[in-house]
C-alpha cells in the first residue's frame, strides 16, 4: 500500500476513494482498521471511520488506530479526509485529529485544504465558500449536528487546535508546484504547521498535489487528493491496472437520514413510493427498524425511499424537544435496524444517503471492505461489499444531482440478472 487514508465518515471516504480510483490507483475502502493485513494490490487504503461528531478523544484514539494499521502495511504517505464543507464544531474534530496524526508521523507543513471546485466548493482568501456563497451563509449554517457560523477556515481551525494555523494565498498557488512548496515550508518555519491552502480551480489542485509529493500527511477533501497518483505514477510505483467491478442484480432501496439541501431535492424529486420516517415516531418507538423495512420490502410502484430527511425548522424542533444527540443516534439506530432488515428480505441494491446515516448502515450490516466502482455523480462511487452479494452507494448530503437516487439505483446492478448469468 503506497498511500493511507483515514475519512471521519463513510461518504466522505468513498468520496477520497472515488477519486483515487479515478486517478488510477487500486483502491478499498474499509469499515475502521481490519484486523489483517491489506490485500497484496491494494494500493491506496482508505479506513472510514465514524468520528466527525465523536467526542474528540475517540475521535483521536480511532484515527491513531487506523494510521497505525495503514502504516503497517507500508504507505509512503498519508492523508486525512474531511469533508468539503469543513464540517466540525470549535471544539473539533478536524484539528485535534490533524494535530495527533502530524505529531505522530512527524509530519511538518500540513496542507489544510477542502476545496472541491467539481461540487462547487472553493477556498479563497482563507474562507470556504459553497457555490457563490460564503460556507456560513449556505445550507451548512443549519447542519444538525455541525452548523458551520464561520468561513474564515484560519479562525475556525485556530479554536480547534495548539498548532500554528498559516496560510498559502491564491497568486503563490497560481505560480505552481515549486512556489506552494517553497511557502509551506515557510509557514512551517514561521511556527505554523497546519496551512490552509486557497484553491478555486482542479489545476490548483493539481499543483497543490505535486507540491505534496514529499509531504509526510496532507488533509482535506477528496479535491486536494486529485494529483496525488501522479506522484506515485511518475515515481514508477503504479501498477497501472484498472480494479475490475461488478454490480449486483436484485431488488433495491433507498434510505436517507441526510437534511442537507441537495439530498431534500432528490427526496422530493424521486418517482417512486416513500415513507417519511418522523423524529417523534422514532422517538416514540411507534417507527422502527423491523416496521419500515416490512414497509419497504412489499411496496410497490419504483424503489422504495425512506427517509428522515427535514426541513431546518423541523430538524430544530425535533433536537430542542429530544437532544441534537439523542434524535442523531435514534434515527441512525433505525436507519441501520432497517438495512438488516431489507438485506435479510433480498435487497441486493442499496442506497444511502448521509455521511452519519451510511456510518451506521454500514455498521449495522458488518461490512468490512468495499470495492470502489464506477463514479455515479462527482463524489459517489459505486461499492461493491467484499465477500457479500450487495451493492452499495454512500452519498454526501450535499452530493449529487435531482435524479441521483435513480441512476445510483442503476448504476449498482440490474433489478434480475440477465439470462445465462453466473
Ligand atoms: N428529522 C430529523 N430530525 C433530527 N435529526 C435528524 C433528522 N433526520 C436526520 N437527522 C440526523 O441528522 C444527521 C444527518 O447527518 P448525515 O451525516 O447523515 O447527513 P449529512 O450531514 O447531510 O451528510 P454528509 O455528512 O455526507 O454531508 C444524522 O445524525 C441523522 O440521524
Ligand atoms: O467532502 C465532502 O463534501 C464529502 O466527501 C463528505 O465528506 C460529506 O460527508
Amino acid at each position: 500500500m503506497l498511500l493511507g487514508c483515514v475519512g471521519d465518515d463513510f461518504t466522505g471516504s468513498s468520496d477520497l476513494a472515488n477519486t483515487l480510483a479515478k486517478g488510477g490507483m487500486r483502491v478499498t475502502q474499509y469499515t475502521g482498521a481490519p484486523d489483517g493485513p491489506a490485500g497484496a494490490d491494494v494500493e491506496a487504503g482508505v479506513v472510514a471511520l465514524k468520528s466527525r461528531t465523536l467526542p474528540k478523544d475517540a475521535a483521536v484514539r480511532q484515527s491513531l488506530h487506523a494510521l497505525e494499521w495503514l502504516a503497517r502495511q507500508g504507505c509512503r504517505q498519508f492523508f486525512f479526509k474531511y469533508c468539503s464543507t469543513f464540517d466540525s464544531t470549535p471544539e473539533g474534530n478536524i484539528g485535534p485529529v490533524a494535530e495527533a496524526m502530524a505529531a505522530a508521523l512527524d509530519a511538518t507543513s500540513v496542507i489544510v485544504c477542502p476545496a472541491f471546485p467539481a461540487a462547487g466548493r472553493s477556498v479563497y482568501q482563507g474562507h470556504l465558500f459553497v457555490g457563490d456563497a460564503l460556507l456560513s451563509e449556505s445550507g451548512m449554517r443549519d447542519h444538525p449536528l455541525t452548523p458551520m457560523t464561520d468561513s474564515d477556515l484560519r479562525r475556525w481551525l485556530a479554536r480547534q487546535t495548539a498548532l500554528g494555523v498559516g496560510h498559502v494565498a491564491a497568486p503563490v498557488v497560481a505560480r505552481g508546484a515549486a512556489a506552494i512548496l517553497a511557502a509551506l515550508e515557510a509557514e512551517d518555519a514561521a511556527g505554523r504547521r497546519l496551512i490552509v491552502v486557497d484553491a478555486i480551480s482542479d489545476a490548483d489542485l493539481m499543483a497543490i498535489g505535486a507540491a505534496a509529493s514529499g509531504l509526510k500527511l496532507v488533509t482535506g477533501g477528496s479535491g486536494v487528493a486529485l494529483g496525488l497518483p501522479e506522484n506515485f505514477r511518475r515515481a514508477g510505483l503504479l501498477s497501472g491496472a484498472g480494479a475490475q467491478w461488478r454490480g449486483v442484480a436484485g431488488p433495491a432501496a433507498i434510505l436517507s437520514g441526510s437534511c442537507s439541501t441537495a439530498t431534500r431535492g432528490q427526496v422530493a424529486a424521486h418517482r417512486g413510493p416513500k415513507l417519511e420516517i418522523r423524529a417523534e415516531q422514532v422517538m416514540a418507538g411507534e417507527m422502527t427498524g423491523v416496521s419500515i423495512a416490512e414497509w419497504a420490502l412489499v411496496a410497490k410502484g419504483g424503489v422504495p425511499l425512506v427517509y428522515s430527511s427535514a426541513e431546518p425548522e423541523t430538524v430544530h424542533a425535533a433536537q430542542e424537544r429530544f437532544g441534537r444527540e439523542e434524535v442523531a443516534a435514534a434515527i441512525e439506530r433505525v436507519m441501520g435496524e432497517a438495512a438488516v432488515g431489507l438485506v435479510g428480505g433480498g435487497v441486493r441494491r442499496l442506497v444511502t444517503a448521509g455521511g452519519e446515516t451510511s456510518g451506521a448502515v454500514v455498521e449495522a450490516l458488518g461490512l468490512g471492505a468495499l470495492r470502489i466502482g464506477p463514479e455515479i455523480d462527482p463524489g459517489v462511487p459505486a461499492l461493491k461489499a467484499e465477500g457479500r452479494d450487495l451493492a452499495l452507494a454512500l452519498k454526501s448530503g450535499n452530493f449529487g444531482g435531482a435524479d441521483f437516487f435513480a441512476r445510483a439505483v442503476e448504476a449498482l446492478g440490474p433489478r434480475t440478472a440477465p439470462a445465462g448469468a453466473p
